[in-house]
């Protein structure tokens, strides 16, 4: 068995950064910049008030007087420059006319018609935010993540109504089994609800690509090879369970069969086991178990990291960081162990089943505390590594 390391290097040798598409502005974010932006435009394009006031050139005294000759607003500039004893009315946005140095806002002035009299408490400020404060057509903008919400404020404030993005890899998940039927359809009483496909599903869509469900695969291989037909075309090829010893795990004899160049089989890590991966018919393929937490815990490990690949965001394993215990547990066995776990104020309580069948213990999770092979009983208070769970990987 190899190390998840190991393992992790392999299925990242599989991938590559996906090409580029341009999308509409809004659907940008949760996308990829394909290359780094630069702005079709200055921000501000010219030098622009940062209140409402008075445009003036210099710093008045106390009691100085000026005569209002104009007015300029955002988006309807005041054409022509300010001279001594000068003033335009303006607003916030506007630009700020030739000639003028500072705005002196509304409160401290008193008007009286054309007249202004600077008050007795004038700022230092000059409340003018010179051409291209925000940013300026030199400028790059290539950030090494998801675009967020604010960078696409950021785009479309540089002009850009298309972003060049890197294509959603597309996954295809296959599950695996007799027994299971989709959520909705009558289970036979030998049967159960497929969970862990549609839950990678969530995971894949949440994460910047796009699952493709397809049909369950029955226990045949013409069931299973009509599905990795149907898996054609995709980044990715996943499929669930099938992929332990019993007579029925039969994923890796009908991959192989179909010519399969496989990478790995079987992972030191609890659970996940065993899990597989290679190349099939051109397409990277991940073989995971079909334990519900196997399944979703191996989307965390692995399943992540190959989405970011495939996105262009580098070759790093899940995000980890360190808590404290809230109690202390005993020593782990030679596997790497991710352990469901809550965590509250004192830091990550371990939770008392961790059979990886229990999918409401993964639910109540809200991460995966990792024990190194062979880690020696921790104590209260220790710092262990945890991988969080939830929407934000
Ligand atoms: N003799 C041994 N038996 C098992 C071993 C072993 O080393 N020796 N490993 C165990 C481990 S660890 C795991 S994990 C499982 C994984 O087996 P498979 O990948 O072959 O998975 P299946 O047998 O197909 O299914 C296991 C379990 O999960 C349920 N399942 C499968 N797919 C789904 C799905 N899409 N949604 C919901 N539930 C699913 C399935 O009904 C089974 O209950 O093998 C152990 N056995
Ligand atoms: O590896 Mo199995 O995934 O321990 O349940």
């Amino acid at each position: 068995m190899i190390s998840t390391d190991e393992a992790l290097a392999r299925i990242f040798a599989l991938l590559a950064p996906l090409d580029a598409e341009r999308v509409p502005i809004r659907r940008a974010a949760g996308r990829v910049l394909a290359r780094p932006i630069s702005p079709l435009r200055d921000q501000p394009p010219f030098p622009a008030s940062a209140m409402d006031g008075y445009a003036i050139a210099g710093d008045p005294e106390p009691g100085a007087r000026f005569r209002v000759i104009g007015t300029s607003a955002a988006g309807r500039r005041h054409d022509g420059p300010v001279g001594p004893e000068e003033a335009v009315r303006i607003f916030t946005g506007a630009p700020v006319p030739e000639g003028a140095t500072r705005v002196v806002i509304q409160e401290d002035v008193t008007r009286d018609g054309d007249t202004i009299t600077i008050g007795g408490n004038v700022g230092t400020g000059t409340n003018v935010r010179p051409a291209g404060l925000d940013f300026t057509r030199t400028d790059s903008f290539a950030p090494a993540r998801r675009l967020r919400p604010e960078d696409v404020a950021l785009l479309a404030a540089m002009g850009h109504a298309e972003i060049p993005v890197i294509r959603r890899p597309v996954v295809a998940l296959i599950a695996t089994g007799d027994e299971l039927v989709m959520p909705g359809e009558v289970p036979g009483p030998d049967q159960i609800v497929a969970s862990n496909n549609l839950g990678l599903a969530a995971l894949v869509d949440a994460a910047g690509g796009t699952a493709r469900l397809l049909p369950i695969a029955r226990d045949t291989e013409a069931s299973l090879a009509t599905a990795i037909d149907l898996a054609q075309g995709a980044d990715l090829v996943v499929t669930i369970g099938g992929a332990s010893v019993g007579a029925h795990d039969i994923v890796g004899a009908v991959a192989e069969g179909r010519g399969m160049e496989r990478a790995f089989y079987k992972v030191a890590m609890r659970p996940g086991k065993p899990l597989m991966a290679g190349r099939l018919d051109g397409m990277p393929m991940i073989g995971l178990p079909g334990n519900p937490v196997s399944s979703m815990v191996c989307g965390h490990v692995f399943l992540l990291p190959a989405l970011r690949v495939m996105l262009g965001l580098g070759e790093h394993a899940a995000p980890r960081r360190k808590v404290p215990l809230a109690e202390g547990i005993g020593a782990n066995g030679d596997r790497e162990h991710y352990m469901r776990a809550e965590l509250g104020p004192d830091g990550a309580r371990i939770a008392t089943s961790q059979d990886s069948a229990l999918l409401s213990v993964l639910s109540a999770a809200d991460a995966l505390v990792v024990r190194p092979p062979n880690d020696p009983p921790r104590e209260a208070g220790e710092l262990v590594e945890i991988v969080p769970l939830g929407l934000s990987g």
